[in-house]
């Protein structure tokens, strides 16, 4: 190659590096608007150059900006009257219709370069998506659990959709949320190993419950504080009920290997009927009914000499089978299971070199910063550098 051609390819590579990813946020709840906090921590750095934002969108209302939008002003934009935003520099932010919102999406990431959809909402409608996008080559990154985490035909389409769009799906927030363990259920098995069974409390708002619970304040006033620290889904039922860990174990299943259907996992849920019939606004007023159910139970365990966890366990079998089960348990106070703190998770993986002692993951599993922070990793592997 002459020196004036390698000069050229040499300054396309660079434009090429340098160009940065376009990205669109689908929910500004507290996921959501932590994400936009920490893009906003970003200006000014050289993270900040790797990503461009231009496209954020609730269920009210969207803002997008071909050029570019400012994270610390949309953010400003969805909290608070655009006029009381301060300005950084944007001209153009143009508040559409959120009806328009799916094809506006598509239309402000264009045609070209790294395209990235985050979804920080718990919308079946937006995970309906995901497959479409990554079909078109934009990569999906999301904490919402209801792309993979629920029918096998929606994580099977997913995976066909990223193979043929040559696109990726970040999936870290999803479980743990960042934690390393999508990421080493990932590196064990490409290491050569086979997974074999995998335990432990999945779920940061009933590890936070239970972590604090002591059997004398109602049960239902720690759900509520948890609703109020943004730890538990936009409807804490999805967490009581154990819907929320049964989604968590069966993408963790799927990442090892062991392909469920959702009906494949036993749960033992923590809502009564009653509670679990009602309408979404009428269920902080029926919190209480979870009361005395919890407190006998919290009582049963304190007098086994225990803690109440509430646990997910993926047991694989040598013929190819495999059991998992869901709720919740008492264990010994110094079971291995049973420690941590606030809402930390704390999970256990059986591999082929972990046969005996198996591996063990615990730090926080819900939280706005470390699942936004999970969220902006998976961005920032696919932008590149
Ligand atoms: N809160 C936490 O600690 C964690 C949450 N997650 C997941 O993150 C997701 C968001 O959770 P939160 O922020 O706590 O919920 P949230 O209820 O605070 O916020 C949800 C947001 O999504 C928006 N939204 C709903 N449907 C939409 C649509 N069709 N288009 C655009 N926006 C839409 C809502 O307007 C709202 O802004 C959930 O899937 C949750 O499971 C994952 C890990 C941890
Ligand atoms: N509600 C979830 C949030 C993270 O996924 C939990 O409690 O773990």
């Amino acid at each position: 190659m002459s020196a004036v051609i390698a000069g050229v390819e040499h300054a396309r590579d660079a434009r090429a590096v340098a160009a940065p990813a376009r990205v669109a946020l689908l929910g500004t709840g507290t996921v959501g608007r932590a994400v936009l906090a920490r893009l906003a921590g970003w200006s000014g750095t050289p993270l900040g150059t790797r990503v461009s934002l231009v496209h954020v969108a609730n269920t009210r209302r969207v803002l997008a900006d071909a050029g570019g939008l400012c994270p610390r002003r949309a953010g400003a934009a969805f909290h608070a009257r655009l006029a009381e935003a301060p300005a950084c520099g944007v001209d153009a932010l143009q508040a559409q219709d959120a009806k328009a919102e799916r094809y506006g999406l598509v239309a402000t990431l264009g045609q070209l370069g790294t395209r990235i959809v985050i979804d920080a909402t718990a919308s079946e409608a937006v995970a309906g998506q995901h497959a479409q996008w990554l079909a078109q080559g934009i990569h999906v990154v999301t904490a919402c659990k209801l792309g993979q985490g629920t029918s096998l035909a929606r994580w099977r389409a997913i995976q066909a959709a990223a193979a043929h769009g040559g696109s990726q799906y970040g999936d870290s927030a999803t479980v743990g949320a960042g934690l390393p363990l999508l990421r080493s259920l990932r590196e064990l098995q490409a290491g050569g190993d086979r997974i074999h069974a995998v335990a432990g409390v999945l779920s940061g708002s009933l590890a936070w419950l239970f972590n604090y619970y002591d059997g004398l304040r109602p049960f239902s006033a720690f759900v509520r504080a948890a609703r109020v620290a943004g730890y538990t889904e936009p409807d804490p039922r999805d967490d009581l009920s154990g819907e929320d860990v049964r989604r968590k174990l069966l993408i963790l299943a799927r990442a090892a290997g062991v392909q469920l259907e959702a009906g494949e996992v036993e749960v033992s849920s923590l809502v009564p009927p009653q509670l679990a019939a009602l309408s979404a606004g009428e269920v902080d007023a029926a919190l209480p009914s979870l009361d005395a159910t919890l407190r006998e139970r919290f009582a049963q365990a304190w007098k086994a000499g225990g803690k109440l966890r509430f646990i997910a366990r993926l047991e694989r079998d040598a013929c190819g089978g495999a059991q998992a089960r869901v709720g919740l348990e008492t264990l010994a106070f110094d079971h291995p299971l049973a420690g941590g703190t606030g809402t930390d998770n704390r999970v256990a993986i059986w591999s082929d070199r972990y046969r005996e002692q198996p591996l063990l993951i615990q730090g926080p599993g819900a939280g706005a910063q470390v699942t936004a922070a999970g969220l902006l990793d998976d961005v920032l592997r696919i932008a590149g550098r």
